[in-house]
């Protein structure tokens, strides 16, 4: 068997605040092979995001938070990386998109700059022109034809779905082994949105790039997946391929996220009992043929 690109194993997080001790997650595994695309999904504030910023080396910079566990990049541990180490993961081995583009690409600088800038990382002594040529290349792959143009742009003069190719094609650029994307596109409208997520897909699939993909939209998980875990209140409660926790999800609180599917495409939050006890019930997991 090959080695995971990303293996978390008990992956537990807390808090510390003015009035005592939160805990967030409460031993989260969950595992992405080489080129596999996989999907974390859970309502608001159930951990999907916290996991992704550990992943990506953020949170244990900050002094309040407590982590507990591990998590494998490669096989290797982050815990027994500097930050300087860490930082230089980010961007080269590991990337991230996120939902909003505008979060991601700094206001005050071209894009041409930007793009030299993420190339550094990976080759430091890349030349101006090399980098454009390379970024202008990548650019034709999310289907952007005016590379010269766009390059030249400040982000407000391009538009939402342009910003977000960029973001995209900026991620994707120095062939990281692993994308973590933050719902992408939901700040955008539901057909740049699609665009977005089948752009996502072709240079993941060209490129072999394991992906973790966060997400609410269970509608959109489907689509995309690979594997799928569904997260609640910072535990997994079921896993396993696509298409078994589809068309048979076992746990209920999976079930209940599944009944609400048409009021969150509608922009509602799910209308489930929290306090169901079903809720706490054990992890489900599905093997690739849907048995338990
Ligand atoms: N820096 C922080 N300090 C204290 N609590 C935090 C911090 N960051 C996140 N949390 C808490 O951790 C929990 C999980 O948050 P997280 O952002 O991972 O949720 P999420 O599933 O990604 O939700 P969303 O879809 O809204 O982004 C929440 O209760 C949140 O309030």
């Amino acid at each position: 068997m090959s080695t995971p690109t990303l293996d978390i194993r008990n992956l537990t997080l807390g808090f510390k605040g003015y009035t005592g001790f939160t805990e967030v997650l409460h031993g989260i595994s969950l595992s992405v092979e080489p080129g596999e695309r996989v999907a974390l999904v859970g309502e608001s504030g159930s951990g999907k995001s916290v996991t992704a910023r550990i992943v990506l080396g953020l949170l244990q910079e900050l002094r309040t938070a407590r982590i507990g566990g591990s998590v494998l990049f490669e096989g290797r541990e982050l815990d027994g990386l500097n930050k300087r180490e860490r930082h230089a993961l980010r961007g080269k081995a590991m990337s991230m998109i996120f939902q909003d583009p505008t979060s991601s690409l700094n206001p005050v600088f071209r894009i041409s700059d930007q793009f030299h800038d993420v190339l550094r990382r990976a080759d430091p002594r890349i030349t101006r022109d090399a980098a454009l040529e390379r970024a202008a290349a990548i650019l034709a792959e999310v289907s952007v034809r005016d590379a010269e143009r766009v390059l030249n742009a400040f982000p407000f003069q391009l538009s939402g779905g342009l910003n977000q190719r960029v973001m995209i094609a900026m991620a994707l650029a120095n062939e990281p082994a692993l994308l973590i994307a933050d719902e992408p596109g939901t700040a955008l409208d539901v057909t740049v949105q699609a665009q977005t997520l089948q752009l996502m897909r072709k240079l993941v699939e060209e490129h072999h790039t394991a992906v973790l993909f966060i997400s609410h939209n269970l509608g959109v998980v489907r689509e995309f997946a690979d594997r799928v875990y569904v997260i609640y209140k910072g535990r997994i409660v079921e896993q396993g391929p696509t298409r078994a926790v589809f068309e048979g999800p076992r746990h209920p609180y999976t079930r209940a996220l599944m009944a609400a599917v048409p009021r969150l495409t509608g922009g509602g939050i799910p209308d489930i009992d929290e306090d169901s006890p079903d809720f706490g019930a054990p992890l489900e997991t599905h093997d690739a043929e849907g048995r338990a």
